[in-house]
């Protein structure tokens, strides 16, 4: 199987902060100390961005991409990018995100395979990271983000959107540097990751872990790009049914078989098509180690730990702030933004109708779009 880490190249042409088509690296000048415990002695961060840098730096917006998502919000296919962009109707000129107006910028997350640093980038030793990536956290994430804020000149964003992991990554940056935060969205997120959630990760991490190929997570290295893919496809698909909603599935699917299959002669239903299929696509693409690191890093996330507990968190933030969710989904159901804009000091609070659950945010562009322009008129 062809696999894509899509690490920088750790030798050859590449050079901190040299562009690839509208793709660059920014390597931060000090080691990363992590909430955990440890240090990351050098961190890159793979972004994209898009639209021009006003002279006081008061029109970038900043772009946060969920669990296998990255860099590429806008654009096609093609350069390193195995699909178009993934919020591609949002971000464009005369666009909710018009960038003839913003500059918009979007970071490959810390701990993240495309681009950015992460377990399968190659430690000081030579040798990839892999099982020895140390834990991350949400907040270690955002802080990576802070310096490439600080190194593009950045000192305040017009605004922070983000969902899921992107939307726990945006609430971080809300209550941890208000005054570097006129506005936020917050999609589908939550204020403290619930035991569920912790849980549907847990399955996905273990599913991954018990691939013979796993070895810990030092499987980088051998030959042929083995690896434990098996294990990562199952973990899709386990989150990918908590990513749709059970009426969306059996509405497409029902108890139909997969074309040209039968269940009772070992072929499939067509809904265990479709999850295969989603399996298949991400253990192409994505790093499985990555997987693991930032599934616990987001059962980690707690705005309110160290803060004094989650509602003190919420009410340090002074973001312009709109909170919405997807109304049925049932990973992050929508009482959770409901709650989180009510701590919020006046947010604002909305929910967008979709029968596609929590992957709703990435679907539907139009009333998203709506969202990030009504955020974005109130500047
Ligand atoms: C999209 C990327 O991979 S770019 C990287 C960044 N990505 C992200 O951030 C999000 C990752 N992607 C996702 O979460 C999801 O793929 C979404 C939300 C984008 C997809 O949403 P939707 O447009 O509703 O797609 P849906 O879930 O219906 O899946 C469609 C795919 O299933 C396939 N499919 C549908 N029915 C079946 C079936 N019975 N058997 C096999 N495959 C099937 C379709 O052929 C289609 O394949 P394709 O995506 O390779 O073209
Ligand atoms: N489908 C999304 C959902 C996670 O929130 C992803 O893969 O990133």
């Amino acid at each position: 199987m062809t696999r894509t880490h899509g690490s920088p190249p750790a030798t050859g042409a590449w050079r901190a902060g040299n562009p690839v088509g509208r793709r660059r690296w920014f390597r931060l000048p000090d080691p990363l100390v992590l909430e955990a415990g440890g240090v990351l002695p050098q961190v890159d961060l793979a972004y994209e961005t898009w639209g021009e840098l006003d002279a006081d730096a008061s029109n970038a917006v900043l772009v946060l991409h969920a669990l296998t998502g990255d860099s590429h919000v806008a654009g096609p296919a093609g350069a390193g990018h195995p699909s178009p962009g993934w919020w591609d109707a949002l971000v464009g000129p005369g666009r909710a995100l018009d960038t003839d107006r913003w500059f918009v910028v979007a970071p490959n997350v810390l701990g993240g395979c495309q681009g950015s640093t992460g377990p399968a980038t190659t430690a000081p030793d030579g040798r990839p990271w892999g099982g020895r990536f140390p834990a991350i956290t949400v907040r270690d994430a955002v802080e990576a983000e802070v310096r490439l804020a600080d190194s593009l000149g950045i000192r305040r964003w017009a605004a922070v959107l983000g969902g899921s992991f992107g939307g726990m990554r945006a609430l971080e940056w809300a209550a941890g540097h208000p005054e570097r935060v006129s506005a936020a969205l917050l999609l589908s997120c939550c204020a403290v990751a619930s035991a569920e959630q912790i849980a549907w990760s847990a399955a996905q991490i273990q599913a991954i872990r018990s691939d013979p190929d796993w070895l810990g997570g030092h499987y980088h290295d051998l030959p042929d790009g083995r690896g434990p893919h098996a294990g990562l496809g199952v973990a899709r698909r386990i989150a990918h049914i908590t990513y749709r909603s059970p009426q969306e599935l059996e509405q497409r699917f029902g108890t139909e078989h997969q074309d040209g299959e039968h269940p009772w002669r070992g072929g499939r239903y067509a809904v265990e098509s479709y999850l295969d299929h989603h399996a298949d696509k991400l253990a192409r693409r994505f790093d499985a180690a990555s997987y693991v690191v930032l599934a616990q890093a987001m059962s980690g996330h707690d705005v309110g730990r160290g803060r004094g507990g989650a509602r003190a968190a919420l009410r340090r933030i002074t973001a312009r702030t709109r909170v919405a969710g997807v109304d049925s989904d049932r990973l992050f159901p929508l009482e959770q933004q409901r709650q989180l804009a009510e701590a919020i000091p006046d947010a604002e609070f909305a929910a967008i109708a979709s029968p596609h659950g929590h992957d709703g945010f990435l679907i539907e562009a139009d009333q998203v779009g709506q969202l990030v322009t009504g955020l974005l008129r109130g500047r």
